[in-house]
Parts: C-alpha cells; sequence; structure tokens
C-alpha cells in the first residue's frame, strides 16, 4: 500500500490525510467528522462482513470493532477477499484486522475472536457503540444482537444474503420494526410417519440420517422423543406405528450403550458387530416389522424391501425381486465390488476425494463407508461421553454417515440414491454464496450505516435484492415496531449488583419490580430466557443468590405479571458500580414503568400450529422478508397472551425441558402458550 499523504494537525480533524480528501468532499464535513470518530461494531467476519470491513475502512470509518467466533476455512476464500490461503484455520476476525489495516493504516480495528453471545459482550459494551452492523449467518446470533441492541438502545443494521437474494434492514430501538417484529420463515415440516416410516424422496431419507439416526446413536438424549410421539398419536398419526416407533426407540438405546462400550473398550471387533447389528436393525428388523403392518401398505404402490447386511457386504440386496422396483426406479446395483473401490481408491488423492463425493455410490460403497464412519463416530463419542456430536457438514465423519445411512435407506425404498456432495448441500441447507450479493448488500449497509450517523433516520432504507422482479434493488422506508413484538415492546432496565453471590433473585426483585416499579409482588414470575425461576406458586429460588441460578455478568432476568397485562421488565445485570452498602443501583433515568401490553384480537389470534417433525430444509440466510408495507400498525387491537420469542423453536428449549425450577404445571402452560417444540425434529 502506498504511503498515506496525510496534511493532519495533531487532533487528526482539522484538517484530514489527503486519503480523505473525497470522503469529505462527498459527504460534507461535518458527517464526515462524525463518520471518522463513531464507533462501530461489526458482529461476523465472513462474505459479508469481509466486504463490510473493506467498504468501512476505505470510506473514513475511523473507529471499528469486528467479532467473530471462527477460523478460516479453505472454503471461504472464493467470497472472503480479506482472506488468502496462507490464513487457512487463522482467526477470521484477526486476519480481517491485519489485511484491512493494511488498506487504511489510519483506522483502530479491535478484532476478537469470540462468540459475540459471551457474557463480556453485555448491554454496557454495546452501549459503548454508536451503530452495530450485523454480518451474520443464523437465526440465533441474529436474535441476539438484536435483543442487546434494543436492551441498549443502540441502533442496528442488520443484514442477509442467500444467493441472489439479500437485504438490510435498518433498526433504530423502540422506533423502528426489531429484527423480531416479523415472524421468521416456518421451517419445512413432515410428518413423523413420513420421516420414520414411509420416506418417498431422497430428503426423507436425509433429514431421517442426520436428524434421528445420527442423534439416536451419538446426539444429546432426546428426552422429547416421547412426548413427541404421544404428540403425533393425539394429532392422528397411526397409533399401531408409533407402538412400533417407540419400541425401536427403546431398541436402539441398548445398542448405542453397547457401541459406546466396545469404544470405550477399544475393541475393534466389539464394535463392528454392534455396527453390524445396528445395520440388521435398522435396514432388516424396523422394515420387517413395518412390513407387518399390513394395513400400512395396502394404498402404497411399493414395499421397502429389507436389507441383510451380509448380503449388502457382498453387493446384493433383495430388492431386485419383483415386489420391489417401481416403474423408473434406480436399479439396485449388485455392483462395483471390490475392484471397483480398488480402482477408486488407487486414483491419486484429489481425484479419489472428487470422485467420492460426486459419484453415485454402488451398495457396497455405501456399506463400506456405514462402517468406516459409525466405528469413527462410535471412537469419538465414548471418548468424550460429556460431549455429544451434533452434525456439522464439514464434519467427514457425521458427512459420510449421514451420506452412507441415507442412501441405504434410499435403496431399502427404492429411491434415488445421492451423491456426497449432493447429501452435503441438502444436508447442510446450502444455497451457494455469492460474492457479488454479499458486495452489494456490504455497499447498502455502508449507505445506510452514514444516514443513520449524520441523524438522517428518514433517509434510511429497508433494502431488499431480489431476482424475477421489475427491480433487482428495492427500498421502503422502515416499518413502525410491531406492538405484539416480545423483544422490542418490552422494558429494559440496567441495574448494577454489588456481587452475584450476595445479591440474590428477591433481592432484585424486591429493588425493581416492587419498589421502582410498584409492580404487585403477588403476581410476580421470573424468568431466564425460557426457564422460570419463581413464580407466586414456587418460591424456593427466590432466597438464592444470583450465581446460584447460574446468572453472570450481562444476563437478563425478566418479570412479568402471572397474567401478562403489562410490558415484560428485562433486568439486565452488571456487577459494580454500587455505593458501599449498597446491594443494588438503578438509576433514575432507568426506571421505566411497564405499560399495559398490547393485545391482539381472535382474529389474530391463530398462530399456526405445528403438529409434524420439523424439517428445516432451508434455514434462509435472508432475514424473513419483511416488507415496510407490511407494516403491522394496521393489525387489530385486542386480545390474546404474547408468546415470548425465545419459546419458540431456540436453543432455550433444552433449558425449558430439563429445567429444574419449573413445575409440570408450569411446563404444560408455557407449552401451550408456544413452546411446541415437544413435536419437533429441528433440521438446520
Ligand atoms: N455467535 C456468533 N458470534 C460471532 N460470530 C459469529 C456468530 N455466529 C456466526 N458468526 C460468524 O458470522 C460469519 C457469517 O459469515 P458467512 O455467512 O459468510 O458464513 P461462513 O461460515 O463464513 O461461510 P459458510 O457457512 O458458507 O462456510 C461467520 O464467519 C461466522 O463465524
Ligand atoms: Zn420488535
Amino acid at each position: 500500500m502506498a504511503s498515506i499523504a496525510s496534511s493532519s494537525t495533531q487532533n487528526g480533524t482539522a484538517a484530514q490525510p489527503a486519503r480523505y480528501a473525497l470522503a469529505e468532499a462527498i459527504l460534507g464535513k461535518e458527517a464526515f467528522l462524525q463518520t471518522n470518530t463513531a464507533k462501530i461494531l461489526v458482529v461476523g467476519a465472513g462474505g459479508i462482513g469481509c466486504e463490510l470491513l473493506k467498504n468501512l475502512v476505505l470510506t473514513g470509518f475511523g473507529n471499528i470493532e469486528i467479532i467473530d467466533l471462527d477460523t478460516i476455512d479453505l472454503s471461504n476464500l472464493n467470497r472472503q477477499f480479506l482472506f488468502q490461503k496462507q490464513h487457512i484455520k487463522k482467526p477470521k476476525s484477526i486476519v480481517a484486522k491485519q489485511t484491512a489495516s493494511s488498506f487504511n493504516p489510519l483506522v483502530n480495528i479491535v478484532a476478537h475472536h469470540a462468540n459475540i453471545k459471551e457474557p463480556r459482550f453485555g448491554v454496557s459494551y454495546f452501549q459503548g457503540f454508536d451503530l452495530v452492523l450485523n454480518a451474520l449467518d443464523n437465526l440465533d446470533a441474529r436474535r441476539w444482537v438484536n435483543k442487546m441492541c434494543v436492551a441498549s438502545g443502540v441502533p442496528l443494521l442488520e443484514s442477509g444474503t442467500t444467493g441472489f437474494r439479500g437485504q438490510v434492514q435498518p433498526i433504530r430501538p423502540g422506533l423502528t420494526e426489531c429484527y423480531d417484529c416479523q415472524p421468521k420463515e416456518t421451517p419445512k415440516t413432515f410428518p413423523v410417519c413420513t420421516i420414520r416410516s414411509t420416506p418417498s424422496t431422497p430428503i426423507h431419507c436425509i433429514v431421517w440420517a442426520k436428524s434421528w439416526l445420527f442423534t439416536q446413536l451419538f446426539g444429546a438424549d432426546d428426552e422429547t422423543e416421547e412426548d413427541e410421539l404421544d404428540k403425533a398419536v393425539a394429532d392422528g398419526e397411526d397409533a399401531q406405528e408409533i407402538d412400533s416407533l417407540r419400541k425401536e426407540a427403546r431398541e436402539m438405546r441398548d445398542i448405542r450403550a453397547a457401541l459406546v462400550e466396545a469404544a470405550k473398550q477399544g475393541d475393534q471387533q466389539r464394535v463392528r458387530s454392534v455396527v453390524e447389528r445396528i445395520f440388521n436393525k435398522v435396514y432388516k428388523n424396523d422394515i420387517e416389522r413395518l412390513l407387518g403392518m399390513e394395513e400400512m401398505w395396502t394404498h402404497r404402490p411399493v414395499k421397502p424391501v429389507p436389507l441383510v447386511f451380509q448380503d449388502a457386504v457382498n453387493g446384493v440386496s433383495a430388492a431386485g425381486s419383483e415386489n420391489a422396483q417401481p416403474e423408473g426406479a434406480p436399479a439396485i446395483q449388485a455392483d462395483a465390488g471390490p475392484s471397483a473401490d480398488a480402482a477408486t481408491k488407487s486414483q491419486p488423492p484429489q481425484n479419489a476425494s472428487t470422485l467420492k463425493d460426486q459419484r453415485t455410490l454402488s451398495l457396497q460403497d455405501n456399506v463400506e463407508l456405514f462402517l468406516s464412519s459409525t466405528s469413527a463416530l462410535a471412537v469419538r463419542a465414548a471418548a468424550d461421553l460429556s460431549n455429544p456430536l451434533s452434525f456439522d457438514k464439514d464434519d467427514d465423519d457425521a458427512l459420510d454417515f449421514v451420506t452412507c445411512t441415507s442412501n441405504l435407506r434410499s435403496i431399502v425404498y427404492h429411491i434415488d440414491r445421492k451423491t456426497r456432495f449432493q447429501v452435503k448441500q441438502m444436508a447442510g441447507n446450502i444455497i451457494p454464496a455469492i460474492a457479488s450479493t454479499n458486495a452489494i448488500i456490504a455497499g447498502m449497509l455502508v449507505l445506510q450505516a452514514l444516514h443513520i450517523l449524520s441523524g438522517k433516520w428518514d433517509k434510511t432504507r429497508f433494502i431488499t435484492l431480489t431476482r424475477g422482479s421489475d427491480r433487482y434493488i428495492s427500498g421502503f422506508p422502515p416499518a413502525q415496531p410491531n406492538p405484539k413484538c416480545g423483544v422490542c415492546q418490552d422494558v429494559y432496565i440496567p441495574i448494577e449488583v454489588s456481587s452475584l453471590t450476595e445479591v440474590t433473585l428477591a433481592d432484585v426483585v424486591d429493588r425493581v419490580a416492587k419498589e421502582a416499579l410498584g409492580m404487585d409482588e403477588e403476581d410476580l414470575v421470573v424468568y431466564d430466557g425460557a426457564r422460570i425461576l419463581a413464580d407466586p406458586d414456587f418460591e424456593d429460588n427466590l432466597e438464592k443468590s444470583l450465581t446460584e441460578m447460574g446468572l453472570q455478568q450481562g444476563s437478563i432476568l425478566t418479570i412479568t405479571d402471572e397474567d401478562q397485562r403489562l410490558q415484560a421488565v428485562n433486568v439486565v445485570i452488571s456487577v459494580g458500580g454500587t455505593e458501599s452498602g449498597e446491594k443494588i443501583k438503578i438509576a433514575a433515568k432507568d426506571v421505566k414503568k411497564p405499560q399495559p401490553r398490547y393485545v391482539e384480537s381472535k382474529a389474530d389470534e391463530d398462530d399456526s400450529d405445528d403438529d409434524d417433525i420439523v424439517a428445516e430444509v432451508a434455514e434462509a440466510d435472508v432475514p424473513a422478508k419483511a416488507t415496510a408495507a407490511a407494516s403491522v400498525a394496521s393489525k387489530t387491537v385486542a386480545g390474546t397472551k404474547r408468546s415470548r420469542p425465545d419459546e419458540e423453536g431456540s436453543p432455550d428449549q433444552t433449558t425449558l425441558q430439563s429445567s429444574s425450577a419449573v413445575t409440570p404445571d408450569k411446563k404444560q402452560k408455557l407449552q401451550q402458550d408456544g413452546a411446541n417444540a415437544d413435536s419437533a425434529i429441528v433440521f438446520d
């Protein structure tokens, strides 16, 4: 980079370096100064984040912090241009900072290789910024940053791209729609029985392999399985079939224990025999049991054909018999065999992996992959029992497992097999990322940032990139907040506590809800996320310290009246800042009394209730499309409970299911209120 000609004075503002002359001429002196001195937080240094950081440093933004939890992967290099081959495995945020600094050494960049959800990035951290820009790739982190910005009153620019589509949403807490004001794209769903008993397309088999079989063998204990099956029966799915699924699941638990035990002992022979048992269970015994339910097959064109391990090893499938092959179904190969495999393996490494990824695997290939991937995963699972595995498309063993187990199921059900490459795309919900879309969105982000920093909110636009319409790029003024929103319509109250170990839950409730806000003490419910810590019938936790309740610096306690007539109060906890002898400090300016909550009409009440297994086939990176035209301000006022966003399928569900602090009654109530993930396998 050429050296920077600078005419700046000591304070750096009276005369800007020559490199800023154009920016200053375009923006005007004052706006440029605001840009140059503002503190900006960029969350995510991936596809959009890299483009954005480059734009920011070249435009003249002077103080930037960037956070990313990830390290650089080869697959990032085609579009994340701040990274090069020698950076692979290095933290994205650090390398992004280094490269961007070389474009403009005058910019002060602070990089954090960290998760934005860490407690140290709490409300007071967010309050240190003039603007936050999201360049993330997942709903959970987006919702988190949105909430932190709402809680701290800091403007947020939310963004996302999927293929050619993209959007930028300017969010001004309390005054425009927040990220959670509009419901997000609902995941595609499949009935339990389609996934577990009667698949008819490759995606059904992939969902079964990834969300069911993988989890059963290597994942976290699925306590919701029984509830899910109960619900399927209540929803009218075949009771006899569901009974057989229960039996299958119980057997699977025994097999898992045997597999882990064998792997722990390092007994390869035993591992292999358990793996063989798994094969015969899922492809032979379970299928035979299903075939025994004659009713099920009367209206179906073809029946599945059980696969026996020893036959499959030899490349033989009974699917060759006349009852098996539907019109147009792919031939089941008694094919390839060891010689073909040997030929594949003898290719140079690059070709071998390309071939492995892009060819349709034979029956024998799939069996071989089943043996190797199941054994490898069993060893990994047994090595750390406290850390169950979860599917990751970039984990070779996991992808091998899902590829072969879904393909073997496809063979049993006469469904097309998919290559490993295709399975990776389908199981990983991959929509190709396009560098140009990211670049356009990053450019739009900077334009919106300039409007926000110069206080011109009337100029900000909700930008969408859509293909197939007259305009590729459209802009709308940001919409009004949704009065039903469970995030931006809450009250946020920052408090300082003297110590997390000495201050109790009761201290907080008394000081904040009763004293400061005058709420009725007989009528309060206290939550940590979706976990209920106390309510009028459950006071055991009140005398416990904040630490004992698992709360820490930055935690948010939510206090509501039991019937949720008032806005929820979110108490944001920081440690320190109290006077001596004072346990809890609240600034007078932060005392905001909760107002009566917006309630909707009966007509609006019908929130669609997913009774099915949820298979999220493509969680779009793009936040749900919320056009300004869809302003919720026009909705009728009157009626029903709000739902808390963190009860809707977020990871907090696990807390809800397993929390000892939740009484059965309360648990039931929460489930009725919308925490219906009991019936869901989320495929993400
Ligand atoms: N909670 C989080 N805290 C910090 N950074 C996050 C968090 N969640 C996601 N990110 C980062 O956001 C970035 C999003 O970038 P992008 O959408 O290009 O994804 P990617 O992981 O780089 O690409 P791909 O998913 O295609 O491999 C990633 O670098 C990811 O590490
Ligand atoms: Zn909102």
